[in-house]
């Protein structure tokens, strides 16, 4: 039996079952315009070079409940089933992640706020935030913690985002940001890269608004 088929029923299930509330949860958001963003969870065991994870099918309106709205693929992202649906295009970054970071579960979405600001620091290629009390929901306890959220460039191209993935993940910083385009965010399991997702958003609406009242034109 392949390593995918000895993973039991009810263990598919439930991630497809969590899988869809988080969707639902984020679609109410307005997380999904435009058929953006893309969501996976990992599931069985891991090592660096087989996994598996389930993962939004390319190009559908996340913000409906349909059937046929994930499918199951490996490190590769080759799918583990039969199936007519294609997977995200932005898979290769989920990918990548999950290979660095061992991650449970990746949450990539569009934001008016997370595109201003990877375009404002762009130059610098991170967002510097500092004192922030939300800066504890990565686990970083340190009085007045400064943390850089890093930005990679947007290529057309996706797999070509991959490398700058590789080297500018901070393994710190659970998140990493494509210059106005979106964030990834992952965590060890659904629950924490939810709010480590909340805690980025919330934090460069911080920093958008702040700039803004500094006097940033
Ligand atoms: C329609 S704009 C969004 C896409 O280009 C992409 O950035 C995105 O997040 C969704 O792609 P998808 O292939 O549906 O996962
Ligand atoms: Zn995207």
């Amino acid at each position: 039996m392949s390593a995918f088929a000895s993973i039991p029923l009810e263990e598919k299930r439930r991630v497809l079952e969590e899988f869809t509330a988080i969707k639902a949860d984020f679609a109410s958001r307005g997380w999904f315009a435009g058929t953006g963003g893309n969501l996976s969870m990992r599931i069985g065991p891991y090592s660096p070079d087989e996994f598996f994870f389930a993962v939004t099918a390319s190009g559908k309106d996340k913000t409906r409940s349909t059937p046929e709205d994930f499918l199951f693929v490996d490190q590769d992202g080759k799918a583990c089933e039969t199936t007519s649906l294609r997977p995200s295009a932005e898979t290769s970054l989920h990918r990548e992640i999950y290979r660095l970071t061992g991650a449970g579960a990746i949450f990539h979405i569009h934001s008016v706020f997370n595109n201003i600001v990877s375009e404002w620091f762009w130059e610098r290629r991170s967002v510097p935030i500092e004192g922030v009390e939300l800066i504890k929901a990565f686990n970083i306890w340190d009085e007045d913690a400064a943390i850089d959220v890093p930005i990679v460039t947007n290529y057309a191209d996706v797999p070509r985002i991959v490398p700058e993935i590789t080297e500018r993940l901070d393994p710190r910083i659970p998140g990493l940001l494509i210059r106005k385009h979106g964030i990834c965010a992952w965590g060890k399991d659904a629950f924490e890269a939810k709010k480590h997702l909340e805690a980025f958003e919330f934090l460069f609406e911080y920093v958008y608004r702040w700039e803004l009242l500094k006097g940033r034109a």
